[in-house]
């Protein structure tokens, strides 16, 4: 099967057309370049709130049957912040690593890394992973983690993604 990967701006600007998103293409940019395997993208930019982005992630995970996720914005600490809500509100298992090593990538990039609760989790063949707003943050973020996301998917049974080892290693133990 072809792994399918839904990429999420969360943001109220670039929803209502503000600014224009520069997070999807960053995720996306950062995916062209990485996964050698075929894939295919499922994109949306919707604004923060805890029902959109719960179904947006429901409907991702479940009818568009996507392998990975991944969001970006509303992870901070602001009243309309709630992306990690939403997430822990739908994945069934969380994987606390994944937001320990970006934070702690992110704090050699600015201390306010901090203010990121970004978490990440699965459900059911998906794969969830929140990412900060700031676009760049993204490839930081995504750098590194990904070296485990392909065994991941392996784990829960989705579908198989192989990348560049120039880019970033993916990580699969001996068996
Ligand atoms: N999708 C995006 N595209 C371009 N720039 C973004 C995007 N998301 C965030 N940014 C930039 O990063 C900054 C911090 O992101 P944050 O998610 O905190 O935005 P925000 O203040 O909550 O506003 P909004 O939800 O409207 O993006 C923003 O002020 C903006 O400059
Ligand atoms: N790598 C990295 N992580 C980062 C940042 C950044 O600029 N780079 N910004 C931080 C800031 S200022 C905030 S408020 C939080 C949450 O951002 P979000 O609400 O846009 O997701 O992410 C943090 N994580």
């Amino acid at each position: 099967m072809i792994a399918r990967i839904g990429i999420v701006t969360v943001s109220d600007r670039a929803a209502k057309g503000l600014y224009e998103d520069e997070g999807g293409p960053a995720i996306a940019g950062f995916l062209d370049e990485t996964i050698v395997s075929s894939w295919q993208r499922v994109v949306r930019i919707i604004p923060d709130g805890f029902e959109g982005v719960r179904d947006t992630l429901i409907d991702l995970a479940d009818r568009e049957r996507c392998d990975l996720i991944l969001t970006t914005g509303g992870t901070g600490p602001a009243p309309r912040d709630v992306t990690p809500e939403a997430t822990a509100a739908v994945i069934v298992k969380e994987l606390p690593g994944f937001g320990e090593l970006m934070r702690r990538k992110s704090l050699e990039q600015v201390p306010t890394a901090i203010l990121s609760r970004q978490i990440a989790g699965t459900r059911g063949t998906s794969l969830i992973i929140n990412l900060p707003g700031r676009p760049a943050s993204i490839r930081l973020c995504l750098m590194a983690v990904f070296p485990a996301v392909p065994y991941c998917l392996d784990l829960i049974g989705a579908s198989r993604i192989d990348t560049d080892p120039a880019v970033c290693a993916a990580f699969r133990p001996a068996v």
